[in-house]
């Protein structure tokens, strides 16, 4: 698989797939979280989806997505599958994808993005004080999977394609900017119980 098809594939699937999901998830109350499913010979989509916790507090955008998945009448086996998420999967989120047997995931925003630009530092916290973890402190390659993130693979492209997915990345980003806006404004009403 290509690297720079890779991150380029995953950006458009965040800006067309994933990001109107959000922002009408988002309208109705939850977080800025989704994630999407890909076949790893074509890359084409078996499904996106958005956090769904004003529903059921587990339903992050990976979990969501994962019940979905196992929802399809036509499933292939995760084995073909890439996963990929919006945001670093949370410490449940990880293990979900484990369980479901998926040998990688991807992902666009960091933990630390998720506590510092989008004011949810709820996944660190609870690395730190469940799993005594520091941010990045579990492996990101073990023997069920290899995780990376959006980023490792552009910084992996040549200068010229680099720079354009660069700037794909900071537009994408700053219309994440928007809907956590939104987010954070509702927030206070919400019935989440780590909003
Ligand atoms: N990655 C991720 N982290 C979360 N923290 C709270 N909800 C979520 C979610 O849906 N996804």
């Amino acid at each position: 698989m290509n690297d720079d098809a890779l991150a380029a594939r995953l950006l458009d699937v965040i800006e067309h797939d994933i990001l109107p999901l959000t922002q009408k998830g988002v309208a109705a109350g939850n977080k800025v979280f989704g994630a999407a499913i890909l076949r790893k010979s074509d890359l084409s989509l078996v499904l996106a989806e958005t956090n769904n916790e004003t529903e059921n507090p587990l339903w992050h955008g990976e979990v969501h997505c994962l019940k979905r998945f196992h929802e399809l009448v036509e499933r292939p086996p995760t084995s073909e599958l890439i996963f990929f998420s919006t945001h670093e999967p949370c410490t449940m989120c990880m293990s979900a994808i484990t369980w479901a047997g998926f040998d990688n995931f991807y992902y666009f925003f960091s933990h630390e993005d998720s506590r510092d630009a989008f004011a949810i530092p709820h996944d660190l916290r609870i690395l730190k004080e469940v799993f005594g973890l520091e941010p990045g402190g579990y492996r990101r390659k073990n023997a069920f999977w290899s995780s990376a993130s959006v980023d490792d693979l552009i910084n992996k492209a040549t200068k010229d394609v680099r720079s354009a997915l660069e700037m794909r990345k900071a537009a994408i980003a700053a219309a994440y900017g928007s809907v956590s806006a939104t987010y954070q404004a509702s927030k206070s009403g919400n019935d989440i119980p780590l909003a």
